[in-house]
């Protein structure tokens, strides 16, 4: 199991480093009144490694009365009162979100409930001239042949992936909340570069292949829908959206089922209302970006295309947990996608696994087939091959961690 223990670890610099800058940059964000401003001091206070090298403080319970009280309260048996960096990297992450919306008062009562902490920064990412240039792209699409359409679309949500706003703060970016200049430090892949450099596994054949060109009834199963686990808003999610208008208007997806967080997570992870404003924002481009915007409001309003936020995407557990109500829809699916690396860790188990384990004997649990789009950005890696990981450990490099790489991995 990964924990942040090590100080010379990636996880413990998300902890000792990320966290506290990201309660610096929220409590910076908002105007927030006393009591709200003293529960994030209290936060960072917890959550933060001391200048004498050991963790300052011991993991609370939510308050009595939370919402999720009970939920957290099964989840966190074995950690409250421990160290932050002792505990499973993956649960002290997600616990850390689920206390910051405590702090900031997101679940109410009180004029904060609702409000996004994270809302400013996704905004402005959606302002930026990375999106526009991004939208404008989409004009030279349909003069490609079939084949390379397919490519591009693919290409454009697996490296969307890249351009999350909480990778920038590891990766010492900053976010912004400046208009018109948001999602310009970091981000997707620069013009000129082929969406297949860095790609270190990729099964996009198969894919496509397992949908067939006949459509999803030709898929074993029959299934016609198309199932999307969304990872981040903004730049990741604009791809996402056109992935899946793709998929409906070549007729692979009967119908797309897009799957969101319950509330604001992993800094710019994306919920309903960051679909609505991503709709939107495509829907205003000019060009061909704004008819797949018409088309992609029209799917939804059809019902073609079905959003859901199920409580178990904010849940500090790996799928192979999933509860029946949620295995079962996913059951339906042609194809699952999972975007982005936190999915990817919670579809593998958050592991130091071998590298070279093959990515369909972890994933043997899920319902349907499945195909992870993810750039990597933290320490989990399987289904490599052993020449090409040979080659990657030669070069040296954070190949793990920095967002350079990635993999298309498809399950049968
Ligand atoms: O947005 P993504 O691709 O899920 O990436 C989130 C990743 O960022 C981190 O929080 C830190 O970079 C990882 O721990 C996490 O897996």
């Amino acid at each position: 199991m990964i924990t942040s223990a090590d100080p010379d670890s990636f996880p413990h610099s998300v902890l000792a480093e990320r966290h506290p800058a990201l309660i610096r940059q929220v409590r910076d964000a908002f105007p927030y009144p006393p009591d709200r401003q003293q529960a994030l001091d209290a936060l960072a206070a917890e959550t933060a490694w001391s200048a004498a090298g050991t963790a300052a403080g011991r993991i609370a319970p939510l308050p009595a009365g939370a919402h999720d009280e009970a939920r957290w309260g099964r989840w966190g048996r074995p950690y409250v009162g421990q160290s932050w960096f002792e505990v499973p990297f993956l649960w002290a992450e997600s616990y850390f979100y689920r206390r910051l919306l405590e702090a900031v008062g997101h679940f109410g009562p009180g004029p904060w409930q609702g409000v996004d902490p994270f809302a400013p920064f996704k905004r402005a990412e959606l302002r930026g001239a990375a999106v526009a240039e991004e939208l404008a792209a989409l004009d030279e699409v349909p003069g490609l042949p079939r084949e390379e359409q397919d490519r591009a679309v693919l290409g454009g949500a697996l490296w969307g992936n890249r351009a999350d706003l909480g990778f920038r703060i590891s990766a010492g970016g900053g976010t912004d909340t400046g208009a018109g200049t948001g999602g310009e430090g970091g981000g997707g892949r620069g013009a000129g570069e082929d969406a297949r450099d860095g790609v270190i596994v990729d099964d996009a054949d198969r894919f496509w292949r397992h949908l067939g060109p006949a459509g999803p009834a030709s898929t074993p199963s029959g299934a016609t829908a198309l199932h999307l686990v969304a990872d981040n808003a903004g730049r990741e999610l604009i791809p996402d959206l056109i992935l899946l208008d793709h998929l409906l208007t070549t007729g692979r997806a009967a119908t797309a089922v897009l799957h969101v967080k319950p509330y604001p997570y992993f800094v710019s992870d994306a919920t309903t209302a960051d679909v609505v404003d991503c709709l939107r924002r495509i829907t205003e481009a000019p060009g061909r970006a704004g008819r797949i915007g018409a088309r992609l409001w029209d799917a939804m309003t059809s019902g073609r295309l079905a959003v859901r936020d199920h409580w178990f995407f904010c849940a500090p557990l790996p799928y192979a947990a999933m509860p029946d109500d949620l295995r079962a829809d996913l059951a339906q699916a042609a194809v699952t996608v999972f975007k982005g690396d936190l999915n990817y860790r919670r579809l593998v188990g958050d592991r130091h696994h071998p590298a070279t384990t093959p990515f369909a004997s972890l994933t043997s649990y899920a319902p349907s087939p499945l195909l992870a789009l993810r750039t990597l950005k933290s320490d989990v890696a399987v289904g490599l091959d052993p020449d090409v990981l040979a080659d990657l450990e030669r070069d040296g490099g954070a190949w793990r961690t920095g967002g350079t790489h990635a993999v298309v991995q498809f399950r049968a």
